[in-house]
């Protein structure tokens, strides 16, 4: 696939995000586009809403997968594109319309030369949640195709493009998801010592959060709790008898995700006899940490050096990935790849470089002709 047809593609996801398995019209354009490539070495498999294609090797000594993510976010797209999304309130603003693009260009290319080894792509939904690589780990179909090595990239804004980075051992963090219900007394506005105002408790609450990072996390290891939502009230004049906190937990090692979630329950225990209410915490979903095989690193460094593109050494991000669920299981690793882009990820405006497509393509074929 040529950089013309690769932007074709990539506008084309780009327009249709959705959220976490309900992926229906992607993998519908995902399966359409498979289908146009030579068929003869193709064995496609869907998994709910998530597809495996597995290329049949010449010789199939082993087998090389490559992860691509699905799915989108619902932020409302401010990029001003002409091909911005045409699903209201959500946005591939995580880059995985350049993961799907890329993982198709890198198929196009091997189903038309395939290689010794058997190769199986995987195109997973759900990574921003509620996580599908963990179940999909445990399917049928990853029992026919597991591949022996694994390996997937995530676009870097920060990064120019032509350039990549990786790290072996811990590049992303342990998560877990937060929700928190407060319930207490709503009443009239007027009269606040007759109500148990959950808009104040739940504020409070916010703020002691971050004292746990502050004050409760050894300074040597790190974690992060962002609360993203604050749902609360009716009206400016009815004092909240109901709030609810959404948000994440991020930390560099289990334990500490562990001693994190004790501390948040403490907190609430006390919150409960000072405010006079009642709070339900629950974690969602948890992805387990990425961590990197040193072997897998350094021969991609190799592949990447012998390359037109440049290699750097990344740093640890609290970003999450259940990839992670998948390089506990089998070695391997995750790269970032420069896209330039202002904005970060997460964010309504941004505008990955569409040009970083190609050396996406160019780089996971090495990889999955030469690991
Ligand atoms: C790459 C990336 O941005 N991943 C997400 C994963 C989110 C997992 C889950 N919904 C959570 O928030 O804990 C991220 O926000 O890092």
């Amino acid at each position: 696939m040529e950089q013309e047809q690769l932007i074709k593609v990539r506008r084309a996801l780009h327009q249709i995000p959705e959220l976490g398995f309900k992926e229906y019209e992607t993998q519908k354009y995902l399966l359409d586009f498979i289908e146009t490539l030579p068929q003869s070495s193709l064995t496609v498999e869907t998994w709910k809403t998530g597809i495996f294609v597995h290329v049949k090797g010449s010789v199939g000594g082993k087998t090389i997968g490559y992860r691509a993510d699905i799915d989108g976010l619902p932020l409302t797209e401010e990029t001003g594109y002409q091909f911005r999304s045409v699903h209201e309130g959500l946005m591939h603003a995580c880059g995985h319309d350049f993961h799907m693009t890329i993982a198709l260009g890198a198929l196009a290319r091997l189903a038309e030369s395939p290689v010794e080894d058997h190769i199986v792509f995987i195109f997973q939904p759900a990574e921003e949640g509620p996580g599908g690589a963990e179940p999909m780990l445990q399917s049928a179909q990853m029992e026919q195709f597991r591949p022996d090595v694994i390996f997937g990239l995530h676009v870097a804004p920060e990064l120019p493009v032509g350039t990549v980075s990786s790290k072996p051992g811990l590049l992303f963090a342990n998560t877990s998801e937060l929700f928190i219900d407060f319930k207490g007394v709503g009443g009239h506005a007027a009269f606040p010592h007759l109500t148990h105002d959950m808009v104040v408790t739940a504020s409070a609450f916010v703020s002691h959060l971050q004292q746990i990072v502050a004050r409760r996390v050894d300074p040597l290891d790190s974690a992060v709790i962002t609360v993203g939502k604050i749902e609360a009230g009716t009206v400016q004049n009815i004092i909240a008898q109901a709030a609810r906190l959404e948000g994440t937990i991020r930390t560099l090692s289990p334990e500490a995700m562990e001693k994190v979630k004790g501390e948040i329950e403490k907190v609430a225990r006390g919150f409960e006899i000072a405010n006079d209410c009642g709070i339900t915490i629950d974690y969602g979903s948890n992805y387990h940490q990425v961590y990197n095989d040193a072997k897998q690193v350094e021969r991609f460094e190799k592949i990447v050096e012998d390359s037109p593109y440049s290699y750097q050494e990344a740093k640890m991000a609290m970003t999450g990935e259940d990839f992670g669920y998948m390089l506990k299981e089998i070695p391997g690793f995750m790269f970032w790849l420069g896209v330039d882009s202002e904005a970060g990820l997460h964010q309504a405006s941004l505008k990955p470089e569409e040009d970083a497509l190609v050396v996406g393509v160019d780089l996971v074929e090495k990889g999955l002709r030469e690991l």
